[in-house]
């Protein structure tokens, strides 16, 4: 793997509620923040309540931002409208300096390669009929031809995917398989080895661990921390595990019935300022 981008260290304005900018001296910090969100909500039709309301928040540059919270609360709900597969009814995401949640087809296009997502369950995100192979040529052919890439470099088809299954740690030979070859966790670092292949800025990791065992947990959570540094990647870490949330982020948000009830640093975790409900998950795991 070619690295070299260096990530930068998380400022501090992670998180922060109101999307203000923040300034330190002279320096202002809002350069630092790749995803703006403000005010997202949305409400499923015929639903009650909103799935999600009022949600803002700001992710800094080559940090991992945790959210955590109960099934049901709107975690999903949240990382299908930052990646356009839903709409949100109203709010703003800022990519880029773009607002783009309203942005429709060739006007996002450019937008869609700059935020990935690795979901839970690998084998549902792998085409069966693909080879690995097959399966991580296929953004950038879809995405990655517009994009000047920086890590990898695309000479052939067949060393740009040897770059990618060595940067997730898989042998080489892989590519020629198909996903049932594999193991789950070789089929999920398949998956993260696709959202990192178009360098996008921003990756949604929304329970990346949760269809593995306490060993390949481990192992892919680790994975996911050398990728962040050397690729300089932001990461939106949703998860029901408030341990592999506390172990991968530097800033928590806190999400009950779709709205953010708590944010904090992550060494913040076991202050007594923390939030009864944040008290209750830490009681819980
Ligand atoms: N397509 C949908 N149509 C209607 N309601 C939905 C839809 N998807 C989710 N919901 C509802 O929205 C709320 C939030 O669901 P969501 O899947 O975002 O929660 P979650 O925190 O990701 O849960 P889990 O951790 O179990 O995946 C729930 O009440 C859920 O029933």
């Amino acid at each position: 793997m070619q690295v070299g981008r260096a990530a930068s260290a998380g400022t501090g304005a992670g998180a922060c509620e109101d999307g203000a900018t923040a300034t330190v001296g002279q320096v202002s910090l809002d350069s630092q923040v790749v995803l703006r969100v403000e005010q997202l909500t949305r409400t499923y039709a015929g639903a009650e309540h909103p799935a999600i309301q009022d949600i803002s928040f700001g992710l800094n540059r080559g940090e991992c931002l945790g959210l955590v919270g109960e099934s049901g609360c709107g975690k999903s709900t949240l990382a299908r409208c930052l990646l356009r597969i839903e709409d949100a009814d109203q709010g703003l995401i800022q990519l880029g300096g773009q607002d783009i949640a309203r942005l429709r087809s060739r006007h996002l296009r450019p937008y869609r390669r700059r935020i990935q997502i690795v979901f839970q369950n690998p084998s549902a995100a792998l085409n069966p009929k693909l080879t690995i192979g097959a399966s991580l040529i296929d953004p950038y052919e879809q995405l990655g031809r517009e994009a000047k890439l920086s890590h990898f470099t695309y000479t052939s088809k067949e060393a740009y995917i040897r770059q990618l299954l060595e940067a997730v740690e898989l042998p080489r030979e892989l590519g020629d398989r198909y996903p049932h070859e594999l193991s789950g966790g070789q089929r999920q670092r398949v998956t993260i080895a696709r959202a990192i292949s178009i360098e996008p800025d921003v990756i949604v990791l929304d329970e990346p661990t949760a269809s593995l065992d306490v060993i390949s947990q481990g192992a892919v959570l680790q994975l996911l921390t050398d990728l962040r540094t050397s690729l300089g990647l932001s990461y939106l870490f949703i998860s029901h595990d408030l341990a592999a949330v506390h172990r991968m982020s530097q800033h928590i948000m806190v999400m009950q019935s779709g709205r953010i009830v708590d944010r904090f640093g992550s060494e913040a975790l076991f202050s007594e300022e923390r939030h009864p409900y944040t008290k209750e998950l830490i009681s819980i795991f």
